[in-house]
């Protein structure tokens, strides 16, 4: 029961939609997340890099993990709900009917996924163009934007799908539009995948360029006339059918959206530091770098002003900190590489079997294996002559060059689960090595970043953060609040509310507090220079062999 001078809790929703799973939380109005849930989701690869989802399967994972967060709950205490999800493109008819995005004319699969590279040729079309957009974007456009996917269906599926498309959207905007029915658009997908201008709006002469003409022609309705900043209220809240589907009360404030790292962005780089002799305590925020690893990763910078890093997407005003500019460096796979590399390997059925019989996931199995195996060795040394170059997916920065691809060197005859645990460290540790050459392109460009903030799966792994903060020589700072990237969906539900008058103002500064043990090693220790060095020649010559 509440005291008399107790104010009634105040919830929110929080939806997430990564590339693997869709999760909720309920937070409150003191940024605390009181409930999680998870909900795998369907995905299809048709062909090679070719990769497709559901937006009905997507949404009703959506109701599932909701409806599981509010349980128990007085729906009348649920002040509002905020989404963010992978910046995929999904595909409607002018009934807002699901379409194919496929040969097979499979309308299920009505999503082209962010990670889909079939637009090759496209988006080598798009860059030739050298249109002046392309300079907001890090100079070179990615295959994993929306023009080049847009331009792929005119293309190639003008009858079945272009013809027939009433509206394409960014699925976090698609989300929003499934609660309540208004197709505004959030500036946040806009500017990021769409190059629209927070300042100018859209750019007519870039879709005539490329040949996407008719888009202009139909005054972007297809595409989005209407667009909010992130947390801005949607029309008159969650649809009645909505509501019934989701499991909360009609009416609700519902906010526009967020791409999936940029709501990691938005719940971790205003974390309160004070307190523990951290670099970054008393810098501007600007002087932080949050990191959001999932299946890919995500390097998110701000600025006072606009700075432009090639190779780096962005700079893009607004998109993710009102009244800040954003770059947005990136690599394609980083969770999804681990994951390539330990499943495909032929000790992993050993691996699997032994993790189980620890009941431990086999990132936990494998990050205590190497413990042993290094046993007074430090752990550097294991991969002094064992080096990945992690573009198995192209390098989406600094380098914006989807032609590359992957490579190991100083493979073995023997594969056993030694093999295997040492081949995964060296995968970690060219993960990091590529965090560290964004670190410096955005520096080298004009950015001042002393300290990393992650978040997202793979920041559950001790050895993944270790080897951030080793390889870059920056403290890493992980959130008290595991879920960070659902504590930003939750600030946008929170801000819709209208309980709080912006996301800056939300319970960002609570939520964000940080935990002694997580503050990481800074020192870059020997065993890893011996790494640093072996790994900075070998790929000094590989650039010298690519030119
Ligand atoms: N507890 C964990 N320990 C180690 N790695 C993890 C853990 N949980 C998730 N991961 C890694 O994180 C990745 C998925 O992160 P997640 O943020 O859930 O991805 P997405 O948002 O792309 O769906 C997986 O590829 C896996 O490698
Ligand atoms: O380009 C993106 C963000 O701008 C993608 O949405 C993101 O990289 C995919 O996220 P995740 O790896 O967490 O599923």
């Amino acid at each position: 029961m509440l005291g008399d001078n107790q104010e009634p809790q105040h919830y929110y929703v929080g939806v997430d939609v990564g590339t693997g799973s869709v999760r909720a939380a309920l937070v409150d109005q003191g940024g605390v997340l009181l409930a999680f849930a998870d909900q795998p989701i369907k995905r299809w690869e048709p062909q090679f890099n070719h990769h497709e989802q559901s937006s009905e399967d997507i949404w009703a994972a959506c109701c599932v993990v909701t409806k599981k967060v509010v349980q128990g709950i007085d729906s009348n205490q649920i002040r509002g709900i905020g989404f963010d999800a992978t910046c995929s493109l999904v595909v409607l008819d002018k009934q807002f009917h699901p379409l194919p995005v496929n040969h097979e004319g499979d309308s299920h699969r009505n999503i082209i996924m962010w990670l889909d590279h079939r637009a090759v040729s496209q988006v080598q079309r798009i860059n030739e163009t050298k249109h002046k957009v392309l300079q907001y974007v890090g100079g070179v456009m990615s295959v994993e934007m929306q023009a080049p996917k847009l331009l792929w269906l005119k293309e190639k599926l003008r009858e079945t799908c272009w013809n027939k498309a009433g509206h394409f959207f960014d699925l976090p905007d698609f989300l929003s539009w499934k609660a309540t029915g208004v197709t505004a658009r959030s500036l946040c997908s806009l500017v990021c995948k769409w190059t629209y201008s927070a300042e100018d709006g859209w750019d007519d002469s870039f879709w005539k360029m490329i040949g996407l003409e008719d888009l202009v022609a139909d005054n972007y309705s297809k595409i989005g006339n209407q667009v909010l900043p992130p947390g801005a209220s949607l029309g008159n809240g969650l649809t009645p059918e909505a509501a019934k589907d989701l499991g909360l009360p009609a009416g609700i404030a519902v906010a526009a959206s967020l791409i999936d790292a940029h709501a990691g962005g938005l719940g971790v780089i205003g974390a309160d530091v004070r307190g523990h002799s951290l670099a970054c305590e008393g810098q501007p925020v600007t002087s932080r770098l949050a990191v959001i690893c999932g299946t890919s990763s995500c390097h998110m910078g701000i600025s006072q002003g606009p700075i432009f890093v090639p190779g780096v997407w962005g700079p893009y005003f607004s998109a993710m900190i009102p009244g800040f500019w954003l770059n947005e460096g990136g690599q394609s796979v980083t969770g999804g590489l681990l994951d390539h590399m330990v499943q495909g390997h032929a000790a992993f059925p050993e691996l699997q079997a032994r993790a189980t019989a620890r009941c431990q996931s086999v990132y936990a199995y494998l990050n205590s294996h190497l413990d042993l195996i290094k046993k007074a060795q430090p752990v550097g040394f294991l991969t002094v002559d064992l080096h990945v170059w992690p573009d198995f997916h192209g390098n989406r920065s600094p380098l914006a060059d989807l032609t590359l691809k992957g490579m190991v060197t100083g493979l073995k005859l023997s594969q056993d689960l030694d093999d295997l645990a040492i081949l995964y460290l060296a995968t970690v540790q060219a993960i990091a090595f590529g965090t560290r050459l964004i670190v410096e392109a955005m520096e080298a460009a004009g950015h001042s970043i002393s300290t990393l903030f992650l978040c997202g799966g793979l920041s559950k792994n001790p050895l993944f953060v270790q080897m951030h903060a080793d390889i870059t020589g920056m403290p890493v700072v992980l959130s008290r609040e595991v879920e960070s990237v659902l504590v930003g969906a939750a600030i946008l539900g929170a801000c819709a509310s209208g309980d709080f008058t912006s996301v800056q103002t939300s319970f960002l500064q609570q939520t964000c507090g940080i935990d002694g043990p997580t503050l990481i090693n800074r020192k870059l220790r020997y065993q890893d220079s011996m790494k640093l060095l072996t790994w900075v020649s070998w790929v000094a010559s590989r650039r010298q062999w690519q030119e």
